[in-house]
């Protein structure tokens, strides 16, 4: 496309289409205009000739438009059969409705390139970042563009879903990732300490203050100060810093002299601030003036896409070398709740690791709450039953759809997910396997 776009052809295209259609309008009228003096002229009926001028017309028109369509297309053929051959197997899944026509094939394949690009893109600038999801490609995104700006920035999110992490990383993107980066958990602080800890001190200004020592305000000058748990700030020490973000200056306790300091602040919490705003126990201004840009990181639960790829890196980085089985990472990803989110995983896949001997993390080295959620062998709940008060126990019905599962798992795991196979060995057409993988929720990329 780029060469397309560089060469005249490209450029003079729009002026050269519409001047062939004018020309061609033209070239008909005066053929038209001058056959009907020549048949008056030589006393022939000028409709028959006219009709057949037209109908020649006509066909010299439709080769004409095809010669052109071709060769406007011709570039973007080719582009959509090469990229076809490159795209990775997993956008290229055979269960999905193959396009209609022909527009809408090369639509789907501009949507996949574009889907690809991005995620390319966001993984090379934070490569730390380990994500593939739609909402997660956006907060990169999102990242991407004030990273390199002075705003302030408030993530919020869950904990456990990466806050430090996203912080860590617009530092790292910013015009700042030469000077301090200085990091201060709001949680972490006794309350007699909170002054001195940001403003610093002057030497006697209490007791045990045995020499001058600068706050946070003053380390991060000229670089970035992130706030984590900004929520467990004191309310009085909010109307301190409500200062130091309006003023930038502030002055060391004990002393008199104001410091000015030009610092960029990124501030994290897990706690719903708008709600400690309407209860009084965080002050609306600082609120606002932390809450420039608002950059939210999703809880895993929202996207299990990303369990994979969290999946790999974690065992890459386990002490020894590790694996994962095709069940055990489809364990993972039906676990609903995740409340711990990527740390959650994270200790999983150590503690896994610690555990399983083989080198290939299984079901039986995941925790019970994980393993419980997914299919539960049938004896399980059988050995307890109560027949006159059923309503606790599995039904025979789910029972069988859990079996029903477990065998499809086993089958896609034993074909590498090629779905065609996995039918045959189950002894089902493709189509009702495809179904089912649909009702049971299996994600059928997990076991490429
Ligand atoms: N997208 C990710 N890719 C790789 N590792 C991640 C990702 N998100 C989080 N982690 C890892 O998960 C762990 C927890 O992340 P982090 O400390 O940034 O979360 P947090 O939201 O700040 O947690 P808290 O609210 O408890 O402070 C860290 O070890 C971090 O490296």
């Amino acid at each position: 496309m780029k060469n397309i776009k560089n060469s005249t052809y490209h450029i003079s295209l729009y002026l050269i289409i519409p001047a062939i259609f004018a020309g061609f309008a033209v070239l008909s009228s005066i053929l038209s205009f001058r056959l009907t003096q020549y048949t008056l002229n030589h006393n022939l009926d000028p409709g028959i000739h006219i009709l057949w001028a037209s109908v020649i017309i006509s066909i010299i028109g439709l080769l004409f438009g095809f010669l052109i369509v071709w060769v406007i297309l011709k570039p973007i053929r080719d582009f959509v059969k090469n990229a076809e051959s490159v795209l990775p197997p997993e956008t290229q899944d055979s269960t999905i409705k193959k396009p209609e026509g022909q527009l809408e094939e090369w639509n789907n394949v501009f949507k996949r390139v574009t889907t690809v690009l991005s995620m390319v893109d966001a993984r090379q600038i934070f490569p730390e970042i380990i994500a593939e999801s739609e909402i997660m490609r956006g907060l990169l995104a999102q990242i991407n563009k004030v990273a390199p700006t002075d705003s302030t920035a408030l993530i919020t999110g869950e904990s456990g879903t990466g806050k430090e992490l996203v912080a860590t990383s617009i530092f790292k993107q910013s015009k700042r990732n030469d000077k301090p980066f200085i990091k201060l958990n709001c949680v972490a602080i006794a309350k007699e300490l909170w002054e001195s800890e940001l403003f610093g001190h002057e030497k006697g200004a209490f007791t045990g203050a045995v020499a001058q020592k600068p706050g946070k305000f003053e380390l991060a000058d000229k670089g970035t100060l992130f706030l984590d748990e900004i929520g467990d700030m004191p309310l009085e020490t909010q109307a301190k810093m409500l200062r130091v973000l309006q003023e930038r200056e502030f002055e060391r306790v004990g002393g008199t002299r104001t410091i000015k300091v030009d610092v960029r602040f990124i501030a994290a919490t897990n706690k719903n601030l708008e709600e400690m705003v309407s209860q009084g126990t965080f002050r609306e201004d600082l609120y606002f003036r932390l809450n420039v840009v608002n950059l939210n990181v999703p809880p895993l639960r929202e996207r299990k896409e990303d369990i994979p790829l969290l999946v790999q890196h974690f065992c890459k980085k386990a002490p020894k070398k590790i694996q994962i089985s095709p069940v055990a990472l489809q364990l993972l990803m039906e676990n609903s709740s995740w409340p711990g989110n990527i740390r959650e995983l994270q200790n999983t896949i150590e503690r896994a690791s610690v555990m399983c001997e083989s080198g290939v993390i299984e079901s039986e080295h995941l925790p019970d709450n994980i393993v419980g959620s997914g299919f539960i062998p049938p004896s399980l709940s059988f050995a307890e039953s109560d027949p006159e008060n059923n309503k606790n126990n599995f039904s025979l019905n789910e029972h069988l759809a859990m079996a029903e599962k477990n065998i499809i798992i086993e089958a896609l795991r034993k074909t590498s997910g090629v779905q065609s196979k996995a039918s045959i060995m189950l002894g089902i057409n493709q189509r009702s396997l495809w179904h089912r993988i649909k009702k049971y929720e299996i994600d059928t990329s997990v076991f490429k």
